[in-house]
């Protein structure tokens, strides 16, 4: 496929914050498919962020290239929603209004009216039409990030980054929101990358992904396709018979195979390492 129909295409990125100091990653490379849902694990400082950071255009890699629809990520763009963790609304305003203040900056020839309509079409779809008034000081933890969820669906953004979203709710919260992103995801056809720690959120929520060894020198070491079928529940996910070589598979990546690969990487083993494709429970290659 070429670089122009490839929706996103990842290409030997680096990252040095120090140049005294071993790369946080390098030689990073992968490609996203319109409309897929990507996670990408591996352990805490092996450059999840800084990844995402650099396909959001809020901070330069290294070396290498992010192309997106055939363009060079340069700078941040209204193409890209982003959620962190902390959900970085503006306390002065409503709900309402820090999601209109997104829309009209997406769309800013729009009329008032068609601002606030279809600001409220976004907040309906995470449950919070209730709450369109309140300011985010009167809103609980999950309330606040269903409002940077519904921000970022608003500005009807081609590719969705999420850090971390749901990383501080409570395990009821995470879950109710995992299930209103996956109908938005399901209704809109959102191509979405996506850091979580939680193997669970990332086999319900995944159709690929991405797994990390540890830093500095960290790589994409295996690229595993999700071989549930789409339609997973939380509930009931657990009695597929994909379920636990998925999950074992992912668990024993960073339990045992994360740290392999970081001490070839430091000695300088890797030239020209390419990802393993790995399918659980149909195909798992020796490791
Ligand atoms: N602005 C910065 N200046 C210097 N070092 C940085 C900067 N940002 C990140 N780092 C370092 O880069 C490494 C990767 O950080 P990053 O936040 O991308 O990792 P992560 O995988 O997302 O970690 P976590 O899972 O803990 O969020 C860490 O060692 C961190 O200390």
């Amino acid at each position: 496929m070429s670089i122009e129909n490839t929706f996103l295409k990842v290409q030997g990125l680096s990252k040095s914050y120090k140049t005294d100091a071993p790369p946080v990653f390098e030689g990073i490379n992968f490609e996203i498919e319109r409309g897929e849902f990507v996670c990408i694990i591996g352990h805490s400082g092996c450059g999840k962020t800084t990844i995402l950071n650099v396909l959001a255009g809020l901070e330069e890699a290294s070396s290498g290239t992010a192309i997106m629809l055939g363009k060079h990520i340069e700078g941040p763009s209204l193409e890209r929603g982003v959620v962190f963790q902390g959900h970085a609304l503006m306390p002065w305003m409503s709900v309402l209004q820090n999601v209109c203040f997104a829309v009209k900056s997406k769309y800013p020839n729009w009329s008032k009216p068609q601002i606030i309509d279809h600001a409220k079409k976004y907040l309906a779809l995470v449950g919070l039409v209730n709450a369109e008034n309140k300011k985010p000081s009167e809103l609980s933890g999950g309330m606040k990030q269903r409002v940077g969820i519904a921000r970022a669906f608003a500005i009807e953004p081609k590719m969705l980054l999420l850090d971390e979203p749901f990383g501080a709710l409570d395990a009821l919260t995470r879950g109710v929101i995992q299930d209103e992103l996956l109908k938005i995801c399901k209704q809109t056809h959102q191509t979405v990358f996506m850091i979580t720690h939680d193997v669970d959120e990332a086999i319900l929520l995944s159709d690929k992904i991405l797994l990390m060894s540890n830093g500095p020198n960290a790589r994409i070491a295996e690229i595993v396709i999700n071989t549930l079928p789409k339609g997973r529940k939380r509930a009931s996910m657990h009695h597929d018979s994909m379920y636990y070589p998925m999950r074992n598979h992912l668990v024993d990546f960073l339990v045992n195979r994360s740290k392999d690969l970081q001490m070839k990487g430091a000695k300088g083993e890797l030239d020209g390492y390419s990802p393993v494709i790995v399918l659980p429970g149909i195909d798992t290659p020796e490791m």
